[in-house]
């Protein structure tokens, strides 16, 4: 397969993973200003880990003919997800976007020189995920609450990414710097998901009050009724709170790079 216009997209793809990890504010996530409510990463910890999504992309792109189904993508994943925790010490950093992007690029590719659209094309490539066994404290917080796990996102054909996208966009003619235009993105897709990483940190009892919380201040931002020191106070409670939402953030990721690539 040959495609000229692929290093822009794998492009594309970094500059996603760079602005996530970059903007601010962005509740308890790391970004260029401040570690968030992590004391085991910061900003450079986020440099290192993009480090390997070069090479991951291309890998997926070289290998496209010999990724015969979704056990082949997963072998790539693993290797990669270890060469992540090599590049930070050990520290998680992007193990779901790892996860993540995989499907959702391999997918791209795959809608790029077939038939079908990118959701059902994510559908039908993630159909042996519903029969993978998964054992882990995520997986028990799911089954307790009944919650999405993050295969079930995935499994769905990122439903929320889509909406996301859509929300994003009729939130451009805003008066509001880009900063706060990611920011009401990442509180639309932590209030729309069951970010696991957050309520394993937070407990569901107060993730559902935060959701709560997170919805009236996106309405206040909308509206422009709070200036942007206002804006940090609240976000500085969020901090002290360890409201991290890495699972939305690694959604943020998806939904920037189908807006960088213009899709629609
Ligand atoms: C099958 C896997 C997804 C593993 O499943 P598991 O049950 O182990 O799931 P989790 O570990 O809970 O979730 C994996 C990561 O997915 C992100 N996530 C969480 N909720 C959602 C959601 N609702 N939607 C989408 N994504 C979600 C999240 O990743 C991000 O957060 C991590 C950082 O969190 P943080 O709290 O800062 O750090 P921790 O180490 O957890 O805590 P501290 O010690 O700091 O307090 C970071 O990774 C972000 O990316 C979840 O962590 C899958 O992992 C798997 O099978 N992988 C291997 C193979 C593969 O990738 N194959 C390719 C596809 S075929
Ligand atoms: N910017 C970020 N901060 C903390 N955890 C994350 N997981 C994914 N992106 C993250």
């Amino acid at each position: 397969m040959y495609n000229e216009n692929m290093n822009k997209v794998i492009n594309d793809f970094l500059k996603a993973i760079e602005i996530e990890f970059s903007f601010y504010p962005s509740l308890g996530l790391v970004s260029k200003q401040n570690s968030g409510c992590h004391f085991d990463m910061d900003y450079k910890t986020f440099q290192n880990s993009l480090k390997i999504f070069k090479p991951f992309l291309k890998t997926i792109y070289k290998d496209f003919n010999q990724i015969k189904d979704f056990y082949d993508l997963k072998q790539i994943g693993f290797n990669f997800e270890n060469k992540m925790f090599e590049e930070t010490n050990g520290v998680n950093t992007h193990k779901g976007l790892i996860f993540h992007s995989s499907i959702f690029f391999y997918c791209f590719l795959y809608t790029q020189i077939n038939a079908g659209t990118l959701q059902k094309n994510i559908i039908n490539f993630c159909k042996p995920l519903k029969s993978i066994p998964i054992k882990s404290k995520s997986m028990d917080l799911c089954k307790e609450y009944n919650l999405a796990h993050p295969t079930q996102i995935a499994i769905s054909g990122y439903p929320v990414v889509f909406k996301a996208l859509n929300y994003y966009q009729s939130i451009q003619h805003l008066n509001l710097e880009e900063n706060l235009k990611y920011f009401l993105l990442l509180i639309f897709l932590t209030v729309n998901i069951d970010d696991t990483t957050m309520i394993l940190k937070i407990g569901i009892q107060s993730y559902n009050n935060i959701k709560a919380d997170l919805n009236s201040l996106a309405i206040k931002i909308e509206k422009n009724e709070l200036s942007f020191k206002e804006i940090e106070e609240i976000n500085n409670h969020f901090i002290k709170e360890r409201v991290s939402p890495g699972g939305a953030a690694d959604l943020f990721v998806l939904v920037m790079f189908l807006k960088l690539i213009n899709y629609s």
